[in-house]
């Protein structure tokens, strides 16, 4: 029967669980949508963690994987644990009872605050976890453009290149080759034993970033412990909030009002992304910022829940989310919503 071959399936081999970690915006689920992509990595169950209230990257890949889970808002590495443990023990059970797919490996992304230690404790600590689940290899994703800032303003930034097996040079065909190369001399300093593997837009990443195994779990229980007590990152004033509209917006106006908030308060907007409604467009556009940087706007072909409206998440530092809310709807003349969601 289905439902104990697929117990039976379990208890001989564990699942390994990839850990893809890597500051606010520096690329990680663009690099998981493309390894997702590759066919030895098919059979993937994938968990997406994000700071803040409202996730957007599980729409952005469900529409490549099913077995996307979108863990409650917060940190994993500070509220969420139980909520992680829980998440991947229904995944485990879910295929246990044949109900989805027989994946043979779990990534879990990481939002961009997350200090990896934690994650890890809670696989290796838990002992139901441990019986059914092993660690697969940690990828961190390093920006070439604003790592060596990143580095040097963001604790949980240095903690997750230092805790990599891997680490993934992103967006150097932005960024100018000193900067990258100062990226580089520092990331090789932080944690010498990972390579740091360079990876352009068109690149396909090569499927053993995940799949090759770097450690045995007797040296991963040392380095658990040592993450340990050394205490989980803080992220002080760091705030997400969202911003909704159901009703399309003027595209003028909305990067107008872009342009305004970021040349006022880009240094404190960590990371701005979202679905934006267009008025006239059908399909849904994709922002994406990272600190003061926008990328250009994707079109996707539909609407990930089939519901056109837009939903903004900003992750910021030290600024008032009211007061952002406020000339939002001012300024794209977007009405309140009849039940007030955002924080
Ligand atoms: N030019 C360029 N853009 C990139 C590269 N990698 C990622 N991007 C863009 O950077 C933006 C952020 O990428 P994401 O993959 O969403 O980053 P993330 O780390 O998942 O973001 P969070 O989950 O919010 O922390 C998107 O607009 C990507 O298209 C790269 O190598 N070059």
């Amino acid at each position: 029967m289905p439902r104990s071959v697929g117990k039976l399936r379990m208890t001989g081999t564990r699942l390994p669980v990839n850990i893809l970690t890597g500051f606010l915006g520096s690329g990680k689920t663009t690099l998981l949508k493309r390894l997702l992509a590759r066919p030895e990595l098919a059979n993937t169950a994938v968990l997406v963690n994000e700071f803040g209230e409202i996730g957007l990257d599980h729409l952005l890949l469900e529409r490549i994987a099913d077995d996307v889970v979108l863990l409650k808002s917060g940190c994993l590495c500070c509220t969420v644990r139980g909520d992680l443990r829980d998440a991947l023990m229904a995944l485990i059970g879910r295929r246990a009872r044949g109900e989805i797919a027989g994946f043979d490996r779990i990534v879990i992304e990481t939002t961009g605050l997350a200090d990896p230690g934690p994650v890890i404790a809670t696989l290796s600590a838990d002992p139901a976890l441990r019986h059914q689940l092993r660690a697969g290899a940690i990828v961190t994703v390093v920006d070439a453009m604003l790592g060596e800032a990143t580095l040097d303003a963001h604790e949980e930034s240095v903690r997750q290149a230092a805790v990599a097996d891997r680490l993934i040079l992103t967006k150097t065909d932005l960024a100018p080759e000193d900067a990258a190369a100062r990226v580089r001399t520092r990331l090789a300093n932080l944690n010498p034993a990972a390579p740091v593997i360079e990876l352009r837009p068109d690149d396909a990443p090569s499927p053993g970033l995940l799949l090759a195994d770097v450690h045995d779990d007797a040296t991963r229980a040392g380095e658990v412990r040592r993450w340990l007590a050394a205490g989980p990152g803080r992220h002080g004033a760091v705030r997400a909030f969202a911003l909704a509209a159901e009703q399309p917006l003027d595209w003028a106006r909305f990067g107008l009002w872009l342009s305004m908030l970021l040349n006022r308060h880009g240094d404190r907007i960590l990371r701005l992304k979202g679905l934006v409604a267009v008025e006239g467009v059908d399909t849904p556009v994709v922002i994406q910022g990272v600190q003061h940087l926008m990328h250009a706007p994707v079109h996707l072909d539909a609407w990930p829940d089939g519901r056109p409206a837009t939903k903004l998440v900003v992750i910021a530092h030290g600024l008032d989310p009211a007061l952002v809310e406020r000339s939002f709807r001012a300024f794209c003349r977007v009405a309140p919503p009849a039940a007030h969601a955002a924080a």
